[in-house]
């Protein structure tokens, strides 16, 4: 059987997923969602035009070098003058203050001199008035709805527009199971045959870095009733996340547990090492993602394959480029399977280099974890001499 590549695995998971419905957040938790319809600002701004600067505003027409000028009042922010002011008068006005009517300028504390309630101008003045002009900002009714995740900055806009509430894409629910009879919690002390499950807080911490919520399952055992049981507590996720079980042997059940309830395979099997026995499909109101469970697998399928799926159910560009980097060695011809290698970068003048880890066990945490790239080896290429450019996926 010919594998699946991994390309039209891509493919075939994005399309089991689709933008989730808009819900309604304050603007502090608007950080990183993506907005599901327009906003238009509450006001304009800035409201009134305003002083850039401290200093003293008076009449254009005064504006003269060593001109000589009243004092008559003073303008804050948040205390605007609210007298008269004619020609050679002058008030003092501080940054952010507004200013008592169009057609003057701010001159700068500095370039002046003051004696008791007259100033004098300097003798050489700029040509700036120093006042932001009313609306520069944005005008009341301007609409704003970027197609991105929103920044600190859009925030920052969005708050001064008056916005408080935002609608956004619903986050997606994540169920994570991790299964397998020899899987124990930390913390917990294992039999003599058991390891402690990483993967669920691997793979609990993608969902969190991709903005998902994880719900951590309990360890589901390799017998149909335990599997049963846990996909029954994963209700209401909008993706089910298992790890293990996923391979050929005779207690690897997630594919048959699933189909019993209901699970509309889209595929299992991929040409990609490591991470072959993924799988994928629908399965009733959920989509179902089987990461296998070797940890570096389920950790290379979920960066490759889930974190996509969480991008596009939250509106985001789900595509991932990948970069460029020159190999630090020489590497032997590459299987019929994309191999992701795990491996280091380190600076050069140019484009980074890239040295992939000797040992290239699916089970070795270790490694792993010192890792920050993908090193990928596309199916059937190679052999590859040290100095060629090769694509690879940060790992964050
Ligand atoms: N005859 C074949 N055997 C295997 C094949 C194959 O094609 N034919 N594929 C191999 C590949 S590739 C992979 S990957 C693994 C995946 O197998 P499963 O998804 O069924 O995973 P398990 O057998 O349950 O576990 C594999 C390994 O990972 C450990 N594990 C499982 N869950 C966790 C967890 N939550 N935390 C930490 N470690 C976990 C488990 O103890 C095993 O050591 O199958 C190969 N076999
Ligand atoms: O493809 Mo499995 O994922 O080696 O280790």
């Amino acid at each position: 059987m010919s594998l699946l590549p991994v390309e039209e695995a891509l493919e075939r998971v994005l399309a089991l997923v689709a933008p989730l419905p808009a819900e309604t957040v304050p603007l502090r938790e608007g950080a990183g969602r993506v907005m599901t319809m327009p906003v238009t600002a509450g006001l304009t701004q800035p409201p009134f035009s305003g002083s850039a600067m401290d200093g003293y505003w008076l009449d254009a027409a005064d504006h003269l070098p060593s001109a000589k000028l009243q004092v008559v009042g003073e303008s804050a922010a948040g205390r605007s003058y609210q007298g008269e002011i004619t020609r050679g008068q002058a008030i003092r006005i501080f940054t952010g203050a507004p200013v008592p009517r169009e057609g003057g300028v701010v001159v700068l504390q500095e370039n002046t001199t003051r004696e008791g309630d007259w100033i004098t101008l300097a003798d050489s003045l700029s040509g700036n008035d120093n006042i932001r002009p009313k609306g520069q900002d944005f005008a009341k009714g301007a609409p704003f709805h970027p197609a991105r995740p929103l920044n600190a900055r859009d925030l920052g806009l969005l708050a001064a527009m008056n916005v408080a509430q935002l609608e956004v894409h619903r986050k997606p629910v994540v169920a994570i199971i991790a299964t397998g009879d020899e899987l124990v919690m930390p913390g917990e002390t294992p039999g003599p045959d058991q390891i402690i499950s990483s993967n669920s807080f691997i793979v609990a911490a993608q969902v969190e870095a991709m903005g998902g919520i994880a719900r951590m399952l309990p360890i589901a055992r390799d017998d149909r009733e335990s599997l049963r049981m846990v996909f029954d507590l994963a209700k209401g996720a909008d993706l089910i996340v298992t790890s293990g079980g996923a391979s050929v042997g005779d207690h690897d059940l997630v594919g048959e547990v699933a189909a019993e309830l209901g699970l509309e395979r889209s595929f299992w099997k991929i040409a990609m090492r490591p991470g072959k026995p993924l799988m994928a499909g629908r399965m009733g109101e959920a989509v179902l993602l089987g990461l296998p469970g070797n940890p570096v697998s389920a950790t290379v399928c979920a960066e490759l394959f889930l974190k996509p799926m969480l991008a596009k159910m939250q509106g985001r560009d789900p595509q991932i480029t990948p970069r460029r980097a020159v190999l630090g060695c020489d590497l032997g011809p590459t299987g019929p399977r994309t191999h992701y290698m795990r491996a280091c970068l380190s600076a050069t003048d140019g484009l980074p280099m890239i040295m992939p880890f000797d040992n290239q066990d699916s089970g070795i945490l270790s490694i792993l974890a010192q890792a920050d790239a993908l090193l990928i080896c596309e199916r059937d290429s190679g052999p590859h001499k040290q100095g060629t450019e090769m694509c690879y996926l940060p790992l964050m």
